[in-house]
């Protein structure tokens, strides 16, 4: 009889347990010693043995989640350019990639081909750092035919009056922490582009602009906010519609306007997403349920080791040398 009451008790202590927050424990020892009699290292065991449940049970649903996977995407920072070469600020001015850059390319698409997957269509900024990024991926997983939508909404952050200087000689000038701010706060811009910085005109009157953005929109500088701003739009009326209507999509774009479509679909706070640097030419995967909410986040296709050290290194670049 009282090994019936004992399991009795251990099913209602099991189900607290379940609707209970940590914070509710300490309570519950409590409660359980004064109403029951019962020690605290018994109930205690009883945790332990409800925590190993719990473990199951959390396996079960990361299980469950896999398999309610509805969407893929397929993310890429282009391989190194010319300019992230000479660690200069790059933004709007349409650097090349660097020999580096090249093999970084035909690595991601080596990465992609070897884990086979395919894509019905591929979105990119107008930048062509992304399309000779783009390019060799798609000739090496023989996707050459794929729809490419080109658009400026993923072109990168446009660092303003910074576009061009070194992102060493200026940390040195105006310190590290000014850096740091200016390339990953979330919404404390650069300095503006005036008319008479020496890459003003040839990136405001570039005629692949000529569809837009509209004048009044041209942006002049933009924080991750802003970038933001102006990427989600694309990745709700095209993205979406596209991952919507079946379709595997690649994105080839740029270290900050891919941190904001991270950001938006892993909901991180904007501190958490100043730790992120995103590093060249190593796709990762996204695998979104039916609400376009991340059950598998930022998948690298790299070993784990390259890709830390790779966003290591993007992070130092802004240190004085
Ligand atoms: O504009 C730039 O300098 C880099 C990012 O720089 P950081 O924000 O990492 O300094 O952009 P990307 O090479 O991805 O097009």
């Amino acid at each position: 009889m009282k090994n019936i009451y004992m399991t009795c008790f251990q099913f209602f202590i099991s189900y607290l347990l379940l609707l209970a927050a940590p914070s509710f424990r300490n309570n519950l020892v409590m409660f359980a010693k004064v109403v029951f009699g019962i020690s605290k290292s018994h109930f205690l065991e009883l945790i332990r043995s409800e925590s190993i449940y719990l473990g199951t049970r959390r396996k079960l649903s990361k299980k469950c989640s896999k398999m309610s996977a509805k969407y893929k995407v397929v993310m890429v920072r282009h391989g190194e350019s010319e300019w992230n070469l000479k660690n200069q600020f790059t933004g709007w001015y349409d650097s090349k990639l660097s020999e580096t850059g090249k093999k970084e390319s035909t690595a991601s698409g080596e990465a992609l081909k070897k884990s086979g997957l395919k894509f019905d269509v591929a979105h990119t900024s107008v930048l062509l750092r992304a399309h000779e990024t783009l390019c060799p991926i798609l000739d090496i997983i023989e996707q050459k035919d794929i729809p490419i939508f080109q658009t400026w909404r993923l072109n990168e952050r446009h660092y303003g009056g910074l576009t061009g200087l070194n992102k060493a000689e200026t940390a040195a000038k105006y310190g590290e922490e000014q850096v740091k701010i200016w390339r990953r706060s979330f919404d404390t811009p650069p300095p503006p582009m005036e008319p008479n910085h020496p890459y003003y005109d040839c990136i405001v009157n570039d005629p692949r602009y000529a569809d837009g953005p509209k004048k009044e929109e041209f942006p002049m500088f933009e924080s991750l906010k802003l970038t933001i701003q102006r990427t989600l739009p694309y990745w709700n009326d095209v993205i979406i519609p596209h991952l919507k209507e079946g379709k595997r999509v690649l994105i080839v774009a740029h270290g900050n306007s891919l941190r904001g479509i991270v950001k938006h679909l892993d909901n991180m706070s904007e501190e958490a997403i100043m730790a992120l640097n995103l590093p060249t030419g190593i796709p990762f995967v996204y695998e979104l349920d039916e609400n376009f909410k991340p059950v598998v986040s930022m998948k690298f296709l790299g070993d784990e080791e390259t890709v830390k050290k790779a966003m290591e290194a993007v992070a130092a670049q802004g240190k004085a040398k």
